[in-house]
């Protein structure tokens, strides 16, 4: 890609950040007893969430200290835990990119520890459609980080609420695309030889994947795209693994309507769009358990993205594109329908007639 293409700047950064974070979660994968701490919402929250975070935000400061920033986590907990405080610290201060030219384009090392809560604190931002928001989940899918299956670190771009840069680490995904999607992706991945994905796109110019390992000097990557699929009785559809963030019994219903055999494939993380858009999956379904559940932008704006520019079509269980403009939620969708452009309104089809027998 040109470096005058739109966004590259955008984009080279957004690739070293995920890059960045992504070395730390495994570090903290490999070398950390994975202690959880409750968060309100009882989720488990990991060093690695918030190291990753505060390393992530620390690069979008220095390259673009005006950008407002929605992300996931914040510091209050490690204001009052003075261990947990040192701990990520240690981590957070000792984690670079191997080279050195990139590692000064993310602006260097974090000065102290107390900078680096400061840091985490400034994914506060409340959203909106006005101006230039990135989007933050510095570990996606944190269930599937903790029992060594898939994760994502995510970062997005939105102008105006429109995203318009969309970035994926996925560690544990394995590096070819063509790799098949097995039954078991969501409890067995290992971060070893073969696996660490980097998906990217930027609107416009189309996806690409790479190894997440790739030295970091190095740009572009090769173009994915979804799988056209001639008769959807051939797709393989991805799905949660919680079956609490996505209804299991009416997405099975829906892909016996399509005339799907195959049995879903379910994993964590937005690993699920990068899949489908690289042509692993065809399908990704996420409908609602609970009718009052707002998605969070983080969790879905560089998949949409990435999903979208490979050739695919994202909407909400109406039909509805995803509205990042919002807020830090997805308050005017309910639930996710991904498909191949092509194929996408069959499949809406069946979600609709599957919710209205639920009625
Ligand atoms: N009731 C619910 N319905 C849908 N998604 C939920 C949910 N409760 C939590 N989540 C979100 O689901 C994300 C994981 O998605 P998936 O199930 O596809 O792996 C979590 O991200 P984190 O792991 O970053 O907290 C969390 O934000
Ligand atoms: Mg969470
Ligand atoms: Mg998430
Ligand atoms: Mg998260």
């Amino acid at each position: 890609m040109s470096s005058s293409s739109a966004y590259s700047q955008e984009l080279y950064i957004a690739q070293l950040a995920v890059q960045r974070a992504s070395i730390l979660t495994k570090r903290v994968f490999h070398e950390k007893a994975k202690g959880t701490v409750d968060k309100n919402d009882k989720s488990p929250v990991t060093i690695g969430d918030f190291g990753a975070q505060a390393l992530i935000i620390a690069a979008l400061r220095h390259n673009f200290p005006d950008d407002a920033i929605v992300a996931e986590e914040e510091a209050a907990q490690l204001r009052t835990d003075e261990n947990l405080k040192n701990t990520i610290w240690d981590l957070v201060r000792s984690t670079k990119l191997d080279d050195a030219a990139s590692e000064q384009a993310l602006g260097g090392a974090i000065k102290d520890a107390d900078e680096m809560l400061d840091l985490i604190d400034q994914g506060n931002s409340t959203g909106g459609n006005k101006g230039r928001i990135w989007a933050i989940d510095p570990i996606d899918g944190t269930k599937g980080f903790l029992r060594g299956g898939q994760y994502a670190v995510c970062l997005g771009l939105m102008v105006d609420g429109d995203v318009k840069v969309g970035v994926l680490g996925c560690p544990n995904l394995p590096v070819d695309d063509k790799a098949p999607l097995a039954a078991d992706i969501g409890s067995n991945g290992t971060d070893d030889e073969g696996h660490g994905v980097l998906f990217s796109a930027v609107l416009g110019q189309g996806a690409t994947s790479r190894p997440l390992a790739a030295s970091s000097k190095e740009q572009g990557g090769r173009a994915i795209s979804m799988r056209s699929i001639d008769s959807l009785a051939d797709a393989t559809f991805c799905e949660s693994v919680e079956a609490g963030h996505s209804a299991h019994g009416d997405q099975a219903n829906i892909a016996q309507k399509l005339g799907i055999t195959k049995p879903s494939v379910r994993m964590d993380s937005q690993a699920k769009y990068g899949s489908i858009a690289r042509g692993a999956g065809d399908i990704y379904l996420r409908l609602p358990v609970k009718a009052t559940y707002q998605e969070k932008i983080w969790d879905h704006a560089a998949g949409d993205l990435i999903v979208r520019e490979a050739g695919g079509q994202v909407t909400d269980i109406h039909g509805n594109r995803l509205d990042f403009g919002i807020g830090r939620t997805l308050a005017n969708n309910k639930g996710v329908v991904a498909a191949p452009a092509a194929s996408h309104a069959k499949v809406l089809a069946a979600v609709q007639e599957v919710l209205n027998a639920r009625q």
